[in-house]
Order: C-alpha cells, then sequence, then structure tokens
C-alpha cells in the first residue's frame, strides 16, 4: 500500500470501528491460504487476502496510534545499535520474560488492548489447536526501517514453534533463507553459484506480505532457516506486523 491509499482512506467518511462484530470467517478465509513444504519439516502457510481490507486499516488505524511503541537499544556484536524498527510485546501474565540482543521488552498485558485480544481471536480460529500467549508487534516507520536475518528459536519457544504473522499497512517483502547446514548434504555440495543459475534456489524464499496477510511458520522453520525483511531503497509507507507465538509455561 502507499500513501496515496491512505491519503484516498482519510477522505472517505467516518473509521470503521474495531469493536463492531463483522461478517467474516477466519476459518473460510485460511482455506484460500497456500502451503509450502521447505523441506526436512519446515514449513509456510501463507494466506495473501486472511482479513477484510477495511477491518486491517481499522486495526492499523488502532495499533498505529494506541500501541507504546519503542526503538530499544541492541547489543549486536558487542556493538550498542539502535533498533531499526518501532516495537511493543505483549505477553500473559506470569510467562517467563523473553530477551534478545541483550534487550528484555516489558511484558504489556493483554487486557490494556482489547482489539488486540479480537485479532487473536480470529487467528486462533483460523488456525486449529493453536494456543498463542504472547505477542510481538513491529513498525516499519518506511523503507530504510528493517529486520536483519534472524531466527526465532529462543528455548522458551521450543523445538518446533508455530508462528503466525499478520501484517497491516504498506507490503513489504518477507524473505526465508536456509541455515548452513552443519552436515553438508550432497545436495549442498553443488557450489552455490551454479545452483543459483537453475530456474529457483530451494534455499532461498521470497514471500511479499500484504495488508491484511497471514503467514505462519512451522515446524523445524526456526531451528533450520533464517528470515528478514529487508530495507528498500524505494520509499514506503509504514507497515505495522504482529507475531503470536506460544511461550511454554
Ligand atoms: O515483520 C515481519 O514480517 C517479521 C518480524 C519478525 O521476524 C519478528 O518479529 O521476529
Ligand atoms: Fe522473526
Amino acid at each position: 500500500m502507499n500513501s496515496l491509499r491512505l491519503k484516498l482512506k482519510a477522505k472517505s467518511g467516518p473509521e470503521p470501528s474495531t469493536s463492531k462484530p463483522f461478517e467474516f470467517d477466519p476459518c473460510e478465509s485460511a482455506k484460500k491460504g497456500k502451503s509450502f513444504d521447505l523441506g526436512h519439516g519446515s514449513e509456510v502457510f501463507h494466506v495473501p487476502r486472511f482479513l477484510p481490507a477495511d477491518r486491517s486499516w481499522a486495526w492499523f488505524d488502532y495499533i498505529n496510534k494506541h500501541i507504546p511503541w519503542s526503538r530499544p537499544t541492541l547489543r549486536i556484536f558487542g556493538r550498542h545499535l539502535v533498533q531499526p524498527r518501532d516495537s511493543c510485546y505483549i505477553a500473559a501474565d506470569g510467562l517467563p520474560a523473553i530477551s534478545y540482543n541483550g534487550h528484555t521488552p516489558r511484558a504489556y498485558s493483554w487486557d490494556d488492548f482489547p482489539p488486540l485480544k479480537d485479532i487473536l481471536d480470529t487467528v486462533h480460529k483460523a488456525l486449529p489447536g493453536s494456543r498463542f500467549n504472547s505477542l510481538v508487534l513491529n513498525r516499519y516507520d518506511g523503507n530504510n526501517d528493517y529486520v536483519s536475518w534472524h531466527s526465532d528459536d529462543e528455548v522458551l519457544y521450543g523445538l518446533t514453534p508455530e508462528i503466525a504473522s499478520v501484517t497491516f499497512g504498506c507490503e513489504r517483502e518477507f524473505l526465508l533463507r536456509k541455515k548452513p547446514s552443519k552436515m553438508s548434504p550432497a545436495s549442498n555440495d553443488e557450489p552455490k553459484s551454479k545452483r543459483l543459475r537453475k530456474s529457483h534456489d530451494p534455499d532461498q524464499h521470497s514471500f511479499v506480505l500484504k495488508h491484511g496477510s497471514l503467514l505462519v511458520m512451522r515446524g523445524y522453520t526456526q531451528r533450520d532457516w533464517l528470515h528478514s525483511v529487508p530495507k528498500r531503497a524505494k520509499p514506503m509507507s509504514i507497515r505495522i506486523n504482529l507475531t503470536f507465538r506460544r511461550v511454554l509455561p
């Protein structure tokens, strides 16, 4: 989405409420999704049009305005760097704290942000069996904001966590890259340059995450793959991303 979309929206009547019930069946919507087998027990499930666009804009506006965003200083390879995006952390009471890059985010309560509970309910309905209890919110304020290559492989999430990612606002590219294999299996013996000349490198994937989309990482994706949302040269408007996770109690 671009700034033109935001300008048009600002002119068009009252904002849709975040609390009104809405005609939308998350289970039906999830049926339009596609699964991608990354091999060796890793999987990505992608629903490009998961949520209705007007509902997604109402949630975008609420989250953009009401979440206590911060840009903490992180310690990366011994250097202190300001995180290149805004973030916030929500967690159920009594869960162990999470830490990344020397930073332990304050855990806000779900009760303080009722629309986040509505989004959580929607995601739970779409993904039978899921029981998320925590949420990391990221806000990318333009093309220079990013998240670098990482995996969400904290012990607190277990070995095969399901992580559900919902996007609002400007679409951005979400990249996946296989971690270097310690075993060096036969398929990795071929030089990279040669493999890249083939039509598709099976060790790299790219998804365009649109406004109202859902992307779920499952199985061994955190153990075996890295993911990132890279900087871009082209100017871009705000993107908000929510990743729902389950911290093991
Ligand atoms: O913004 C995204 O799509 C990904 C965010 C992410 O990877 C994270 O919060 O761990
Ligand atoms: Fe992540």
